[in-house]
């Protein structure tokens, strides 16, 4: 993927040690219902980075950027921003942008006064804010519409100037709250391309809070995965997708499909067959251990020849084949292991009616592309 470097890896090619923008430790949030929405995050970001904090409904994510905003206070822990601790600057003090999914725009305002409002608050020079409100409008291509109120502009021109509202005043950082999730499928990836032109172009630390697995694949250089209240991965998204942790994280991002058995040297062994695959975690022989593969990783072909290259291969029936425009997504189920529907992408959508549900097939992969975990009880 062609991505212009961030700040911080230009901080890295010029040979200086990077920035740590936002360190947070040990940071736990107990609401006091029993389980805590944030047990003990721990991570740093460097400077100029952008981090997304991906994670289903309930997770903590939200917690964990409100704590990071200062809205609220940990139950322990710390959180530093540019090595001041949050807790230390009242939340209107600080240097931080917000843009949240209710944009809490002033819809009375022109978009020009609404991106003027923040720097009014910091009583920057009066001469300065009309040319500073026109650089950000321009930047978010939204020139023209400085005039228009809040009320005449579509839900992504309004989104633009909420992004240009959090980062007139030039914040330290600039925290992203599901900004995106109202907008439909079109706009939200569009805007996501331009979340990442817009920091890429100002090099401001962000952090961006999501539940949508693509949207942090494509805005992000770095992803933290939580569930529970518990970060389970810290990543860049292509080792994130390649290398996940735990099966948590193999299910979260992309589609898997998952086999229960036994640990052996090689892979697993599920249902009295034995299928090939590589420890993704310390296991030893005989244990109990969950075998992770995604979709676009298994090959399926009634020509047993056409997967003779394929490490493991197992005959199998379809069960189902669904129509996804770009792509068919085949279910299937080996042979001896009628319990588990494996799910197949097949990227030639024309081949819709090539194999009929109940069709025998071969059914294969290589032996890296399945990740052997151990299992938790
Ligand atoms: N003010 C609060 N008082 C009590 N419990 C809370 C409060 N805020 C959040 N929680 C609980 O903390 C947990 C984490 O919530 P949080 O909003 O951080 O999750 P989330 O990952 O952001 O979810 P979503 O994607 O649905 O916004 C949940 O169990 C939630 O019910």
């Amino acid at each position: 993927m062609n991505q212009s470097p961030s700040a911080g890896t230009m901080q890295a090619m010029r040979g200086e040690p990077p920035k740590v923008a936002v360190r947070v430790r040990d940071v736990t949030m107990d609401f006091g219902g029993g389980a805590l929405a944030v047990d003990r995050a721990s991570f740093d970001l460097e400077t100029g980075r952008f981090l997304t904090i991906l994670g289903p409904s309930g997770s903590g994510k939200t917690t964990l950027l409100r704590m990071i905003a200062g809205f609220q206070k940990p139950t322990s822990g710390a959180i530093t921003i540019n090595g001041r601790a949050v807790d230390a600057t009242p939340p209107h003090r600080r240097s931080v942008g917000m843009v949240f999914q209710r944009l809490a725009l002033f819809p009375h305002m022109t978009a020009a006064e609404n991106v003027a409002f923040p720097l009014k608050m910091r009583r920057f020079n009066p001469k300065t804010i009309p040319g500073r409100v026109r650089e950000f409008l321009d930047l978010v291509k939204l020139g023209d519409y400085g005039d228009r109120r809040i009320n005449e502009l579509s839900g992504g021109q309004q989104q633009r100037v909420a992004i240009a509202r959090a980062l007139v005043f030039e914040p330290e950082l600039l925290l992203l709250d599901e900004p995106l999730a109202a907008l439909d499928r079109k706009l939200r990836e569009e805007m996501q391309l331009e979340f990442r032109r817009i920091q890429h172009e100002l090099g401001v630390t962000t952090i961006n809070v999501t539940h949508d697995q693509r949207e942090a694949l494509v805005v992000s250089d770095d992803i933290i995965v939580m569930d529970g209240g518990k970060i389970q991965q810290h990543a860049q998204p292509v080792d994130l997708y390649r290398r996940p942790d735990n099966p948590f994280v193999a299910g979260f991002l992309g589609v898997s499909t998952f086999v229960d058995g036994e640990a052996t040297s090689d892979g697993l062994r599920a249902g009295g067959l034995t299928l090939r695959g590589t420890h993704a975690t310390d296991i030893s022989e005989g244990a109990p251990a969950r075998g992770a593969i995604r979709a676009e990783q298994i090959r399926i072909d009634a020509d047993p020849q056409a997967l003779a290259g394929c490490d493991t291969a197992v005959p199998g029936k379809i069960h189902d084949v669904i129509f996804e425009g770009e792509r068919l997504l085949y279910v299937a189920a080996l042979d001896g292991l009628p319990g588990v529907e494996f799910r197949i992408y097949h990227h030639d959508p024309d081949a819709f009616d090539l194999y009929d549900i109940g069709a025998p097939v071969m059914i294969g992969w290589n032996a890296r592309d399945m990740k052997i975990f151990k299992s938790v009880a």
